[in-house]
């Protein structure tokens, strides 16, 4: 192995510590931070994650209020739950898990949340924040990449990054936050005709597609950043990412695993959100 790895448990333990501490003070002085995460239905890996998100707020002295209904829960029954948690003053953050069932529709109920509220950055205007370059909030798995990519040392600006996939919530973000801190930015996507032809002149790849080896050895830039942000679960029921590990940690510079990089950050600054969220409304 030639590539050093990034380790997203051990960015993350730093940083929730950080998180726990500015969880303390405000506990203090009456203002313990509160995440609301809905879960609807009963997908498995929504399952497993929301269990994740519960436990790290759990660790850090964020107080969790976790809902689970039923995948038939109605579209107006969601929006309501939404109203109230927007008005409760003990909420600062409202997360609800994607996917949802197919009879709810996912805009309304992003759109529905008050932005204050938005700790997943996932609403019209914190991407339009995002876009203009004012501060809002940044969608967690593109800012934790960001995280793990200046946790390397190495200076972003002037270098070429190409970020593989376009997705509201991840490839679109992660681009826009590459673009802010200066780097030059190639986007791909399944049109795409040779995906190799970008990420062999990259000095940065972000992998978000959702399919094992899309990004292998011959694909990369030697000494690359290559952060991988894909979940994908083989034959054999183990997790993977987007890359092949073992074949691109010879070639890489840097290299993100799966699991335990990318996945465990987007949980942090979501925590991270949050306690920004529960700042500000104690500072109002
Ligand atoms: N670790 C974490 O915290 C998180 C992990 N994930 C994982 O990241 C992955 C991506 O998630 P998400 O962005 O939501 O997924 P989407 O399915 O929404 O987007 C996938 C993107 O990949 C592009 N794509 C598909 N095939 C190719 C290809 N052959 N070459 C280049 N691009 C391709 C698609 O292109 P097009 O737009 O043309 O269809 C699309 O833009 C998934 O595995 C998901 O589970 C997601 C969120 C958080
Ligand atoms: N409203 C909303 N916000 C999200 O942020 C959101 C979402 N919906 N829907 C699904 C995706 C996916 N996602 C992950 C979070 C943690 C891990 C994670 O903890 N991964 C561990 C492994 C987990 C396991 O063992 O399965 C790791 O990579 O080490 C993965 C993926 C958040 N998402
Ligand atoms: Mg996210």
């Amino acid at each position: 192995m030639t590539a050093q790895l990034i380790d997203g448990n051990a960015l993350s333990r730093q940083l929730r510590s950080e998180v726990a501490q500015r969880a303390a003070a405000l506990t203090a002085r009456g203002h313990q931070p509160g995440l609301a995460v809905i879960l609807v239905g009963e997908d498995p890996a929504s399952a497993v994650y929301v269990r994740n998100k519960v436990k790290a707020c759990e660790d850090s002295g964020v107080r969790s209020i976790f809902e689970k209904y039923d995948a038939d829960l109605s579209e107006a029954a969601l929006l309501a739950r939404i109203e109230a948690l927007n008005a409760d003053p003990a909420v600062h953050g409202i997360l609800v898990q994607m996917p949802l069932p197919k009879h709810i529709d996912p805009h309304k109920v992003i759109e529905a949340i008050a932005t204050s509220k938005d700790v997943d950055g996932y609403s019209v205007l914190s991407a339009g924040e995002l876009m203009a370059g004012l501060d809002g909030f940044r969608p967690c798995t593109p800012y934790g990449s960001m995280k793990l990519i200046e946790s390397t040392g190495q200076s972003i600006k002037g270098k070429h990054a190409v970020v593989i996939g376009r997705s509201n919530t991840v490839g679109k973000p992660m681009a826009l936050l590459l673009l802010q801190a200066n780097a030059t930015v190639t986007v791909t996507h399944s049109g795409t005709p040779d995906l190799g032809y970008h990420t062999r002149q990259a000095d940065i790849v972000v992998a978000a597609v959702g399919r094992a080896n899309t990004l292998t050895a011959d694909m990369v830039k030697p000494g690359a950043i290559v952060i991988d942000v894909g979940i994908n679960r083989k034959a054999d029921g183990k997790l993977c990412g987007d890359v092949d590990f073992e074949g691109v940690k010879e070639v890489a510079g840097w290299i993100t695993p799966v699991p335990g990089g990318v996945g465990p950050m987007t949980i942090t600054m979501l925590l991270v959100n949050t306690i920004e969220a529960a700042e500000r409304a104690a500072a109002r």
